[in-house]
C-alpha cells in the first residue's frame, strides 16, 4: 500500500536516520523478543535473551544536534562480564516500588546476587511476594537487607529516603557502594538531610521512564534509556560501577550527566510535558470541545485517542516533521501556524516551573506530601479524581472499543 502524503525524500532520510540512530532496534534485538515471548518469563529466559544480543556497540562520542555527548551501550557489558564484575556483591534493594519492581527483577533475571528490603506487611511487601521474592531467602526488612548489602539502592520514594535517612546511614559503612535512581536526595540536602558517608562511592543510574517500562522492554529484548552520574568516588571505579548497574538493571543505553543536572531536569520534565503538561493541555482543548456543543467521544477522540494511538508514536518513531508529513496539507498549514502561539503562551509557564524546580519550592511540596503516613490514598485520591473527570470516562469507553481490547485500562 501507498503512503501519498510522505515524500520518497523523507521516507528515505528516516529510514537513513533511524539506521543511524543508537536506538534503532538491532535485528538481534528484534529476533530476541520473539525469543522472550516464546520462553517461561523470569529467570531463565532473560540471561539466554541477553547473550543473543551482542551487538557491535558499546562506549561512543555521539552527536547531539551539534553537541557531543558520551553514550554507554550495553554491547560493552554482556551477561558473562556483568556477572563476573559483581559476583562478590550482595545488591540490596531498598524499597520496591515502580523501579524496585523493575531494576529487582530485571537483576534477578541476569542471574546478580540481588535481595529486596522493604517495610514488613507493608504494600511493597506484598507485591515483593507475588513477584517471587521470598521472605528470608531474599526478602527482607529495610534494616536487614541494608545491613547485607555491598551494594545499596536506595530505592524508597524520595521523601522515605529522607525521613529514613539517619535511620539507615550507620548501614553504609566503608566499602559498600550507594546507588541512586534519582538526584533528588543529594542534590536537595540541605532539605533532605542525605549527606552520605565520605568513604563511599555514591552513583546514580535514572531509568528515563517508569520502572513498568524498564521491566517490559526488558523482556522485550530492547531497553529503556538512563542517566547515570557519580556524586562521590572513592575507589576510583565508581562510574564504571554505575554504568555496569545501568545495564545490569536493564539499561540499552546511558547517558552522562550529574546528580544536579539529572535531578532538574526530571523534576521539570515529568512536571511539564510528560504528565502535568499533558493533562493540563489535553483537559483544556477538550473543554472547549465540549463548551462548543461536540459530543464526549468526538471530544476524546479529537484529543486524547488519535493523540495517542496515531500522531504522537509517528512522532516517536520518525520525528516531528515525519509526523507532519503524515497528514493532510491543511493540518500542516494550521500546525505550523500554531505551534509558535502555544510555544508562546507555554514558555513563561515553563520558566516559571524550572525556577521551582531550582529554588526548591517541588522538592519541599513533594517531602511535605509524600511523607504522609497516608500518601497513597491523599494520591489516589487525586489520581482518582482525573479518572472520573468527563474526559477520562469518556476514554474508558473509547479504549474498550479498541479491536483486541476487552476493558478500558491500557
Ligand atoms: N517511578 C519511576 O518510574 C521512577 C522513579 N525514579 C526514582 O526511583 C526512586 C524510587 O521511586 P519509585 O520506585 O517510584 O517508588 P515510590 O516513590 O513509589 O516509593 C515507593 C517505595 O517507598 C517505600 N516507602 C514509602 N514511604 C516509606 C516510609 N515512610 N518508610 C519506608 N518505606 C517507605 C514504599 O514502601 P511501602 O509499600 O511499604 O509504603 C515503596 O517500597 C525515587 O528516587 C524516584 O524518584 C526514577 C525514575 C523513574
Ligand atoms: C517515570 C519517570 O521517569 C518519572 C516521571 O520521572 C518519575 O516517575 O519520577
Ligand atoms: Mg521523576
Ligand atoms: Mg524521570
Amino acid at each position: 500500500m501507498s503512503f501519498p502524503v510522505v515524500s520518497r525524500n523523507a521516507l528515505r532520510s528516516a529510514v537513513r536516520a533511524s539506521s543511524r540512530s543508537a536506538v534503532a532496534p538491532a535485528p538481534a534485538a528484534r529476533s530476541l523478543s520473539m525469543l522472550a515471548k516464546a520462553v517461561t518469563p523470569r529467570a531463565a529466559t532473560a540471561p539466554v535473551a541477553r547473550l543473543a544480543v551482542q551487538q557491535q556497540r558499546g562506549l561512543k562520542t555521539l552527536d547531539f544536534a551539534g553537541t557531543k555527548e558520551k553514550v554507554y551501550e550495553r554491547a560493552d557489558w554482556p551477561l558473562e562480564k556483568l556477572q563476573d564484575y559483581f559476583k562478590n556483591d550482595t545488591i540490596a534493594l531498598l524499597g520496591y516500588g515502580s523501579q524496585g519492581h523493575g531494576q529487582g527483577l530485571n537483576l534477578r533475571d541476569n542471574g546478580l546476587n540481588v535481595i529486596v528490603g522493604v517495610r514488613k506487611d507493608g504494600h511493597s511487601w506484598k507485591e515483593a511476594i507475588q513477584d517471587g521474592w521470598v521472605p528470608g531467602k531474599n526478602l527482607f526488612t529495610i534494616e536487614e537487607a541494608a545491613e547485607k548489602g555491598t551494594i545499596c539502592m536506595y530505592l524508597l520514594s524520595d521523601a522515605a529516603q529522607s525521613e529514613q535517612w539517619e535511620h539507615l546511614k550507620p548501614y553504609f559503612t566503608k566499602g559498600k557502594t550507594l546507588y541512586f535512581s534519582h538526584g533528588f536526595s543529594v542534590v536537595y540536602k540541605d532539605q533532605t538531610k542525605v549527606i552520605p558517608p565520605s568513604d563511599i562511592d555514591v552513583i546514580l543510574c535514572a531509568p528515563k521512564g517508569s520502572g513498568r517500562t524498564v521491566r517490559t522492554q526488558f523482556l522485550k529484548g530492547t531497553g529503556i534509556n538512563s542517566s547515570v552520574a557519580v556524586h562521590q568516588d572513592v575507589t576510583g571505579k565508581a562510574l564504571e560501577k554505575s554504568v555496569a548497574l545501568g545495564i545490569a538493571v536493564g539499561s540499552g543505553y546511558l547517558y552522562e550527566t550529574t546528580f544536579e543536572k539529572e535531578v532538574y531536569s526530571d523534576l521539570y520534565g515529568e512536571r511539564g510535558c510528560l504528565m502535568g503538561g499533558i493533562q493540563g493541555m489535553f483537559k483544556a482543548q477538550y473543554d472547549v470541545l465540549r463548551a462548543n456543543g461536540h459530543s464526549p467521544s468526538e471530544a476524546f477522540n479529537e484529543t486524547c485517542e488519535e493523540a495517542l494511538m496515531s500522531l504522537f508514536p509517528l512522532v516517536g518513531e520518525h520525528g516531528m516533521d515525519y509526523m507532519y508529513k503524515a497528514c493532510s496539507t491543511t493540518a500542516r498549514r494550521g500546525a505550523l501556524d500554531w505551534a509558535p502561539e502555544f510555544e508562546k503562551a507555554c514558555k513563561p509557564v515553563f520558566e516559571r516551573l524550572y525556577a521551582s524546580v531550582r529554588d526548591g519550592s517541588e522538592t519541599r511540596r513533594t517531602l511535605e506530601f509524600a511523607s504522609r503516613p497516608t500518601y497513597r490514598e491523599d494520591y489516589d485520591k487525586e489520581t482518582d479524581a482525573i479518572a472520573a473527570q468527563e474526559m477520562w470516562r469518556a476514554g474508558h469507553t473509547v479504549r474498550a472499543l479498541r479491536p483486541g481490547r476487552d476493558g478500558g485500562k491500557l
